[in-house]
């Protein structure tokens, strides 16, 4: 008897995306799956970043369709499914106005959360992230850019976001704080499992964190499964040559 397969979390179908009259996506075919960490790497322009902005809704396919749990993205209400999407952009900042705390903090007011709950998450989430509590009354420009990231990360994951989308997140961390980040991050995982994409550059970060591994170039997939399978046995010299080079 077969297995009831394990439907998938994100799922692109014959995508068509273009900017500017110029092809990136030509019917691209990708399937995601939950409660796994998926890490797509890939030269610089090869579409990682966009591929991120159509889960969200944030761009919409020229044709085809993507599903998020199983549904089509609802391009009328994003904001629903935004607050099922946590999403956190080395380049996108905190709000400069309002405090660490408020900019964390943000989301799950306007949800209406009581303020245990908030004060609770809060906490659970700044112990993660290895950020003192005595930074909650600073402004942006009073923290360090690492700090701010994982500020970030922080605000991303206030709602306790069944899907969470990190493009570059970790990028701006040093390399100590960084392995410290990624060690809290893979146990908050095990603790709290949820479908997590994270784009990065960084092959080593992508083989350390990932169970699921997609290898882009420009427009298309070269390669996807475990980042051992993938190491293992790499579908072509381009694979192999990311993985080895990280270009
Ligand atoms: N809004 C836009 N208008 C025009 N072209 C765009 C736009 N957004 C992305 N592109 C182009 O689409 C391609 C893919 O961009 P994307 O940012 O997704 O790549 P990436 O793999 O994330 O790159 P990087 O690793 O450098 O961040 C690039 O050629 C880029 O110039």
């Amino acid at each position: 008897m077969n297995a009831t397969p394990v439907p998938s979390a994100v799922q692109f179908h014959q995508l068509h995306k273009r900017f500017a009259e110029q092809p990136l996506f030509q019917g691209l075919d990708l399937a995601l799956p939950p409660q796994r960490i998926t890490a797509v790497v890939g030269a610089s322009g090869c579409g990682k970043s966009t591929l991120l902005q159509l889960i969200n809704g944030l761009l919409r396919p020229d044709a085809g369709e993507v599903r998020v749990f199983g549904q089509p993205l609802d391009y009328g209400d994003l904001p629903r499914l935004r607050r099922r999407i946590g999403y956190a952009v080395q380049r996108i900042g905190l709000f400069p106005h309002l405090t660490v705390r408020d900019n964390i903090a943000i989301l799950a007011e306007r949800e209406g959360w009581p303020r245990p709950r908030l004060r609770a998450r809060i906490e659970q989430l700044l112990r993660m992230m290895d950020l003192a509590p005595a930074l909650l009354g600073r402004y942006p420009h009073e923290i360090s850019g690492g700090q701010a990231q994982r500020v970030g990360l922080c605000r991303a994951m206030m709602l306790e976001p069944p899907l969470l989308l990190l493009d570059e997140a970790f990028s701006a961390v040093d390399p100590i704080t960084r392995a410290e980040v990624h060690a809290r991050f893979q146990a908050l995982q095990h603790a709290e499992p949820r479908t997590v994409v994270l784009v990065t550059h960084d092959v080593a970060e992508a083989m350390r964190l990932a169970d699921h591994l997609v290898v882009m170039a420009p427009g298309q997939i070269l390669q996807t499964g475990t980042p051992q399978s993938i190491r293992t046995r790499p579908a072509d010299e381009r694979v192999a040559r990311l993985l080895e080079t990280g270009a």
